[in-house]
């Protein structure tokens, strides 16, 4: 593997799903893997988790880390091409991206999307900046519109509890602040390569871009989706349609302990960060699989690393 942005850089994404399994009950050492080596961690925008998890990963396979907060540890980064930087950037990104992989043999980004405008944001233009200019392998750590680390992991963590053929509803839920599509986009092109049947959920005015929902059961309704699901993921996300909107929704789409009952025992997922009682209730969230997802984060994180490093070291 070279790059690992989206499903597509992976030759079979279920394969790289029980590579995380195997990985996970393996008492071998890796750290020969990494010795020497450095990865990047160059975060945009906040993280807990995906920067904990990746570091973690990176020290199993023997790499050292360095991490850059850009904003407000670096200088600012101006993105056009051709600017007469004579405003507040100090510093190119094509200049930024070639000296920090200089330091590299990996490097990670994070970047969310703007929510201004949809072509710029669909377009990825940090991902992709970094794609051009980088010598080394880029891993994204969730980019403007998918976050295949986190995919990774959640497919990790269906696949753990082996139920065959199951049902997985993908809600919508509220939330007080417009997000990015990125998860949900992601997790919709990484379940694709699992046997189950998907519906979907939102409010109308949410449609995702049909690259990601297409040929999955779509429904405004969400009871429809959770009845007799085994997995409920669940997400918040702004407009596609209305880019960066959030149009007024009538119903209450949180999750509750009720909805829940109406599932097959169902089992409630969500990537985290989560606002509590307004995703869903505390009680859904304290019954739910989502400190497994994110320790899935670690492994996962390992698994990319490791197939990348052994791609170096060839
Ligand atoms: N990395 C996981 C999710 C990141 C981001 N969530 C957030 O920004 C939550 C912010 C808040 O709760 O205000 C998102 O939805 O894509
Ligand atoms: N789920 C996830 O990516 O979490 P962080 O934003 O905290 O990294």
């Amino acid at each position: 593997m070279k790059h690992f942005t989206s499903a597509n850089d992976s030759a079979d994404p279920l394969v790289l799903a029980r590579q995380t399994i195997a990985l996970k009950n393996q008492k071998q050492n890796f750290e020969h893997l990494g010795r020497s080596k450095t990865l990047g961690l160059v975060f945009f925008n906040p993280s807990l988790r995906t920067r904990m998890s990746t570091t973690k990963a990176a020290y199993d396979l023997g790499l050292n880390v360095l991490v850059l907060n850009v904003n407000g540890d670096a200088w600012n980064i101006e993105f056009e091409d051709g600017t007469v930087m004579d405003g507040s950037s100090q510093e190119h990104v094509k200049d930024a991206i070639k000296v920090m992989t200089g330091y590299c043999d990996i490097i990670g980004v994070r970047t969310f999307a703007e929510l201004k405008n949809r072509e710029d944001d669909y377009t990825e233009p940090v991902l992709n900046a970094f794609l051009e200019y980088s010598e080394v392998p880029v891993i994204s750590l969730e980019s403007a519109t998918l976050h295949p680390l986190q995919s990774l992991a959640d497919i990790t963590t269906i696949l753990e509890t082996d139920i065959s053929n199951p049902k997985i509803a993908v809600s919508w839920a509220p939330h007080p602040k417009a997000l990015p599509q990125a998860v949900t986009n992601s997790f919709l092109q990484w379940i694709k390569f699992i046997e189950a049947e998907v519906v979907v959920a939102h409010p109308k005015g949410y449609e995702l871009h049909e690259e990601f929902t297409g040929g999955f059961e779509l429904t405004n309704d969400q009871s429809y989706a959770l009845d007799s699901a085994d997995f409920v993921y669940v997400k918040n996300w702004s407009s596609y349609s209305k880019y960066g909107q959030r149009p007024p929704v009538s119903q209450n789409w949180t999750i509750t302990s009720e909805k829940m009952a109406a599932t097959n025992s169902g089992s409630f997922m969500h990537c985290l960060p989560i606002r509590r009682n307004v995703v869903a209730e505390d009680q859904v969230i304290d019954n739910s699989l989502i400190y497994k997802q994110a320790k899935n984060r670690e492994t996962a994180a390992k698994t990319v690393l490791k197939n990348i490093l052994e791609d170096i070291n060839e």
